[in-house]
């Protein structure tokens, strides 16, 4: 295994720069940089020097052992100025060594997750927490990494296991008597698992939406004054606004957090017939946008108007350009009247579709929870056919924990037969 080393901060001046070794020559390249290993999980400050004695910087050093690091393996951290010309003279000053080699992109996690220091579903925890922009983002990242997915896998993979290791017992009793039926109790397994993986599943649409961020559409009439509001919200000018009805023909999207939740806001064309074919298309762009967004603001352009698209649970329906307040349900873009109110309104309908998220953040978890849920399913139909179907059943049960195991990234049956095997002895 090579010993690999990176600059593990951002590129160029800051006030510290963190460079990563690891590997088995990490404390080595340590002691030939610092002249001496400090005690490991200890900051020490040290010079830091060539081979030739030349200075490098003044630096704190911390060593982690084998067994106690993020990667798993030997490692170090030095705590640099954080210059330029230091970061590449240390990169430099390692690259001199022996068996030591820049790190790929990613690979010190690759370590942590090939040490079992993370589990596949933590790594990608780990990804999205980097690149959290909102509050909730980081929320959600950090329980994903903190291996929230992992536990609760683990936890259907033991119903699953005790469930088959319960029918595989019956299997060994085929041709003595059967002491005890023991469906009931399987079947018991399988639903409560059934419905903690399908509640993941439901709350995995939310949880999609924190990290990708929600959509919200102003939609309207022409010249009700969408795109002078979604411009004071955006703070700038992002889409163009005229007199002229018909004027925003493309969906514009902004960018924004909401209260901590991650929003794109959109704005589209006003809604009305027309012989226009470039502004027809427009307009069917801007219903199925707006159709497809998490939440639509209807503007109106009177009192008096009916909605041009039907409202969805939790849409504001409000009247546009009422720059003093004039009706209750309304907003102006000009004075920016009632925005706080609608934005008050959006974040909190928002936030409480939010609280709903699993951890299932990612297609790739749905997938493998459709995948084990399938199973179960078949599991149970087969448990329900009777006890000459017991070797279907438990071939379904394990392919559910295989299901599991994609999820986590953890791929050994061999817990199957541990399982058996344990219970097995007690049975006996
Ligand atoms: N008084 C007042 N005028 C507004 C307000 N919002 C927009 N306007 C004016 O109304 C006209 C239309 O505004 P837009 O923001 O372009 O309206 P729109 O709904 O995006 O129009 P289309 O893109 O053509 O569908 C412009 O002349 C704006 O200056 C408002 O809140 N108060
Ligand atoms: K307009
Ligand atoms: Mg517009």
């Amino acid at each position: 295994m090579d010993t690999i080393y990176a600059l593990a901060s951002a590129r160029g001046k800051a006030g510290v720069a963190v460079v990563r070794i690891s590997g088995p020559l990490a404390f080595s390249a340590v002691e030939t940089l610092a002249g001496d290993v400090p005690a490991p999980r200890r900051t020490a400050l040290r010079a830091l020097r060539t081979a030739d004695g030349v200075m490098l910087d003044e630096a704190l050093v911390i060593c982690f052992e084998k067994g106690a690091s993020f990667t798993g393996e030997q490692s170090a951290e030095l705590q640099l100025h954080g210059s330029v010309a230091i970061v590449n003279a240390v990169l430099h000053a390692l690259s001199d060594m022996d068996g030591l080699r820049l790190a790929e992109a990613g690979e010190f996690t690759r370590r942590a997750l090939e040490n079992e220091r993370l589990d596949l579903a933590q790594v990608e925890g780990l990804a999205d927490l980097i690149e959290a922009e909102t509050e909730a983002q980081r929320r959600q990242a950090l329980k994903v990494f903190s291996g929230a997915l992992g536990e609760k896998a683990e936890r259907w993979r033991a119903a699953l296991l005790r469930s088959a290791a319960l029918i595989e017992a019956t299997i060994d009793f085929a041709d003595e008597e059967v002491p005890v039926d023991v469906s009931p109790e399987v079947l018991e397994l399988i639903a409560t698992t059934m419905l903690e993986l399908e509640s993941e599943i439901a709350g995995s649409k939310m949880a999609e939406r924190i990290r990708d961020g929600f959509e919200v559409a102003i939609v309207g009439p022409p010249n009700a004054g969408k795109s002078t509001l979604l411009n004071a919200l955006a703070g700038r000018e992002a889409a163009i606004t005229s007199e002229i009805a018909g004027t925003t023909r493309d969906v514009i999207e902004v960018r924004m957090e909401l209260k901590g939740l991650p929003v794109t806001l959109l704005d589209t064309a006003g809604l009305r017939e027309t012989e226009d074919v470039v502004e027809a298309i427009g307009i069917d762009r801007a219903r199925s946008r707006a159709t497809q967004a998490d939440l639509r603001v209807i503007l109106l352009s009177d009192a008096g108007s009916v909605p041009e698209i039907e409202a969805q649970e939790g849409d504001l329906v409000l009247i546009g350009k009422d720059d003093i307040g004039q009706f209750e349900h309304s907003v102006s873009g000009k004075t920016g009247q009632g925005i706080d109110a609608m934005v008050a309104h959006i974040s909190s309908t928002l936030a409480s579709r939010a609280s709903a998220a699993s951890s299932a953040i990612r297609e790739r978890h749905r997938v493998a929870i459709r995948d084990a849920l399938r199973s179960m399913e078949s599991a149970r139909n087969e448990v329900l056919l009777g006890a000459d179907r017991s070797e279907l059943a438990a071939e379904e049960l394990r392919r559910a924990v295989y299901a599991l195991n994609c999820l986590v990234g953890r791929i050994d049956v061999e817990n199957i037969l541990g399982e058996i095997f344990s219970s097995f002895c007690i049975g006996k």
